[in-house]
């Protein structure tokens, strides 16, 4: 992390990582009627992050600042590499929010001059390092429950398309409570950055922790590229330094006082053959990995996340820039992929109620959900094969007569992550295409009354 010095509104950074808020309204500034701004929580190479607590309830949140000056007077490619970061790290954070093992973003506020991501506040506020850096090499017990949180916060990004990339013992931050959250996602590669081979090209992230094809920046598969990150730090807890002094000869030596089961996990995650290295279901089944697993606990309320354009009559908003252009492109992006809207969806079929509700209850039996039957016309789905992984995803569904023999059939997601129900539905629409009405192939008189 580079320790540049951000100009401007920083004026109360103190550095401090003491994070409790501590609400002192007349010292601090307030962000778009909304946060307090208090002093700084911690200096990143673009932005500074700062401690804020929420005007209404007093809750204390983090704001992480981007200052577009800042970023304008550095170099045109370092310039455009911070913008599309910038984006980057909204868009994955967006997807990710319902892990908790993941910093949560709350809102996207923005001026003319700056960015600002709102964010769950990590009391704490240390990261694995600071913690490392204080021992030498912990226990297995207690890496293993730091590397289960890990490995779920990671998986759960890659079943979302997003790579981090930059997994290091710095980017992963410790609440009071001990548990993790995986933060920064400035690297982050999301599906569409994939060239045509399925792979990725830029090497990125912290070298002690990158893996050898990153290195060698022929192509890489960004998951295998995560794990082997997951891998060094699971090496870095218990033995206290990195494995490698020479990443690209990838040989490295597991102190005696590990486990044989501890090493063989190791030797299988830092495996420098990409095509054999474990994957995530392999580490999912791995014994060293299992033992005292516990599934996360996703958060099962539905977060609203905004983003906000702040009136600040100071600034002049006619000058194109930055915020406006991320503005709409998050925006947009948001809306593509449906993370705000497509909450529920619903079709359209000739067939009888109870060949629809049979139908769904088979598709929703496979893919591991518990159906249950309201009454003739609704049932409730919940659960899913994923629900340990991925979160828990509870669907209502509800048929009801149009005009005979025209039944609308709505879901609509009542609870869990929306690209998970998205899933649902797709499975849904093409097991049941025959029951789909698709087009008008009789005419629906629905003036006639008999
Ligand atoms: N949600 C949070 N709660 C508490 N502290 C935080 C939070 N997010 C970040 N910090 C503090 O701010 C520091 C810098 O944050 P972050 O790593 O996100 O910045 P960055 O600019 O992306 O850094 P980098 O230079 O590594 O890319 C962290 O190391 C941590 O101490």
């Amino acid at each position: 992390m580079e320790n540049e010095k951000i100009p401007s509104v920083y004026e109360h950074g103190s550095c401090s990582r003491s994070a409790e808020p501590e609400p002192r309204p007349n010292d601090s500034r307030i962000l778009g009627r909304k946060y307090h701004l208090y002093w700084a929580l911690g200096f990143g190479s673009s932005a500074i992050v700062k401690l804020a607590s929420d005007v209404t309830t007093g809750h204390g949140v983090a704001i992480k600042i981007f200052d577009k000056e800042f970023i304008d007077g550095k170099k045109k490619s370092v310039k455009k590499r911070m913008k599309i970061a910038l984006e980057r790290e909204i868009s994955a954070m967006t997807m990710l929010r319902s892990h908790p093992n993941v910093v949560r973003i709350i809102e996207v506020m923005a001026t003319t001059t700056r960015v600002y991501i709102v964010m769950e506040l990590v009391v704490g506020g240390a990261t694995l390092l600071d913690k490392i850096g204080r021992t030498s090499g912990m226990s297995e017990t207690q890496a293993r429950q730091y590397f289960h949180q890990l490995i779920c916060a990671v998986d759960y990004c890659h079943s979302r398309g997003v790579i981090h990339r930059d997994l290091n013992p710095s980017n992963l931050l410790l609440a009071a409570d001990g548990v993790l959250k995986v933060s920064d996602f400035g690297m982050t590669a999301l599906p569409q950055q994939a060239r045509q081979d399925g792979l990725l090209h830029s090497a990125c992230g912290a070298l002690d922790y990158k893996a050898p094809e990153v290195i060698r920046n022929r192509g890489y598969e960004g998951e295998k590229a995560d794990i082997w990150s997951c891998g060094a730090i699971l090496f870095h807890l218990v033995a206290g330094d990195v494995p490698f002094t020479n990443i690209l000869q990838a040989d490295f030596i597991c102190p005696s006082f590990f486990s044989a089961s501890l090493v063989a996990l190791i030797r299988r995650i830092l495996d420098p053959n990409p095509t054999t290295r474990i994957t995530m279901n392999e580490i999912f089944e791995n014994e060293w990995f299992m033992e005292n697993y516990e599934p996360p606990r996703f958060y099962r309320q539905n977060f609203t996340f905004a983003l906000d354009m702040i009136n600040d009559s100071n600034l002049d908003v006619n000058v194109p820039n930055l915020v406006h252009r991320i503005h709409k492109s998050v925006l947009l992006r948001c809306m593509e992929q449906g993370l705000q809207h497509h909450q529920e969806t619903s079709f359209i079929s000739q067939n009888p109620v109870d060949e629809i509700i049979d139908g769904i209850e088979r598709v929703a039996g496979i893919m591991g959900f518990d159906v249950k039957r309201i009454n003739s016309f609704r049932m409730s789905i919940e659960g899913g094969a994923n629900a340990r992984r991925k979160g828990h995803l509870a669907i209502f569904i509800k048929i009801s007569e149009i005009a005979q023999p025209f039944h609308m059939v709505e879901l609509r997601k009542a609870e869990g992550d929306v690209l998970e129900f998205h899933n649902f539905c797709k499975h849904i629409y093409a097991a049941l295409s025959d029951f789909i009405w698709k087009g008008r192939a009789e005419p629906i008189d629905t003036e006639t009354d008999g």
